[in-house]
């Protein structure tokens, strides 16, 4: 088993940086997307992490040419997609399997979607169930809410009208791809924006979507191939924010971070450090599908603070926050984030379970937790096999010195986070 072991840094920092992983959200898309051109994709900055080099593998086994130079990849895609002969591998990405879902419920042939004993266990009927009200045939375990998923494809699904009783973007895509081949127009709705990638990069790429004054993002079926996709991806704001939280708990620390997605949906996490003293800048630089700059974040003193709305535009950074709140002065809370026990670990107990072993006064609830800032102590926590809770502990290091076990799991979102770590010293 990998491990880290983290020293506490004893000097301040001020760097540039613009080798953070790129998006990951945008990656995925990238390589799925491209099938629905008959022209080659050219992307750049892909990133070539475990979870999207996987995606990029189940795009190639469905018949897609692929043309990989390190970060530059060339996707060329079939005229008809092909029933893979093997089983198609996920891996940890929850983004993969229930993406895929919606793109090949009406692709004809059998597809069977594996992944790793994470994603085995992670919940799949928010994608099965409305799927199958659509004519959809997927079935798996546990009647279809757990992985390994077989899907037939179907020859035409129905036109729906659903309002997601969950606030997700991989259900919204699932059932968005879906919509790109059933036989009418199709209205999704949630109850509050989650990342809009999806819609931004389908309609660069000619698809019809809009939304209503109801809310509803109406979907037309496609009526012939998209554009293909030219993009750079952007470099991928959840990844940047542990390097965001370090500068933020390092006295007198600042970092540049360089050519981010400023996507509102994505960076909420940042305006919540602001909201705790922190001194964070946007800098806007290009809008290419959606818009993308740099982020400067300065250290200052740390305030408590209540995160309670807009959950979905940093449910992802709530583990690194954990790490920003329990090093502020006084007691803060997060509430709201039930959707936390559901990603690669329960996100609620790794948090809580690995800040007791710091010392961390706090109080555990369904949908969040509590904080009395203070202080952290040095400890040998687990990752729970989760990339965010492994980062999250690995820059608490910086603070007080921190064993990290199981760090593999980093290599599914960002294989040079450590390099990058050591690079402060
Ligand atoms: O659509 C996406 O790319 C993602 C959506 C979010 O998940 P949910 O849709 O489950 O909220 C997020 O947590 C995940 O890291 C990536
Ligand atoms: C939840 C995450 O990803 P996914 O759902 O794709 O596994 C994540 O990267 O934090």
């Amino acid at each position: 088993m990998e491990k880290f072991s983290i020293k506490k840094l004893d000097k301040a920092f001020n760097i540039e940086i613009d080798s953070i992983a790129s998006d990951k959200s945008i990656s995925h898309r990238c390589a799925m997307f491209s099938l629905f051109s008959n022209e080659t994709s050219y992307i750049k900055n892909f990133l070539t992490a475990e979870d999207t080099l996987n995606t990029l593998s189940i795009v190639e086994q469905l018949g897609a040419t692929i043309k990989r130079d390190g970060s530059s990849v060339e996707i060329t895609p079939t005229s008809k997609l092909s029933e893979p002969n093997d089983v198609l591998d996920c891996g940890n990405s929850g983004t993969a399997m229930r993406l895929f879902c919606g793109l090949l419920a009406s692709v004809d042939g059998a597809f069977t979607l594996v992944g790793d004993k994470y994603l085995m266990n992670r919940p799949m009927k928010r994608v099965a169930n409305p799927l199958r009200s659509i004519g959809a045939q997927i079935d798996g375990r546990e009647e279809g809410n757990k992985a390994p998923l077989f899907i037939r494809g179907v020859k035409e699904l129905t036109p729906f009208t659903y309002h997601s009783p969950v606030d997700s973007a991989q259900v919204k895509s699932a059932m968005i791809l879906a919509a790109l081949r059933a036989s009418g127009v199709c209205k999704y709705k949630e109850n509050e924006l989650t990342r809009d990638h999806t819609e931004r990069m389908l309609k660069g790429m000619s698809a019809k979507l809009h939304t209503d004054e109801d809310g509803f993002i109406n979907i037309h079926p496609l009526e012939g191939n998209l554009k293909p996709l030219n993009i750079t991806v952007p470099t991928d704001p959840s990844s940047a924010f542990f390097f965001a939280l370090a500068a933020a708990i390092t006295k007198n620390s600042r970092v540049l971070i360089k050519n981010v997605t400023l996507n509102p949906t994505r960076i909420e996490a940042y305006h919540v450090l602001k909201r705790m003293g922190v001194t964070v800048n946007f800098i806007e630089k290009e809008n290419v599908y959606e818009p993308i700059g740099d982020i400067e974040v300065i250290n200052n003193e740390l305030n408590a603070v209540d995160v309670n709305e807009n959950i979905s535009w940093l449910i992802d950074e709530l583990p690194a926050l954990s790490i920003a709140m329990s090093l502020a002065k006084g007691k803060s809370t997060v509430s709201n984030a039930k959707e936390l026990r559901v990603k690669e670990s329960d996100r609620i107990s790794a948090v809580v379970g690995n800040l007791k072993l710091c010392g961390v006064d706090y109080i555990e609830h369904e949908d969040g937790y509590e904080i009395n800032g203070g202080r952290i102590t040095k400890a040998t926590i687990t990752s729970c096999g989760d990339h965010r809770i492994a980062m999250s502990f690995a820059i608490a290091g910086l603070n007080s010195d921190m064993e990290i076990e199981d760090t593999q799991c980093i290599d599914t979102s960002f294989p040079n986070f450590k390099e990058i770590l050591d690079s402060l010293y």
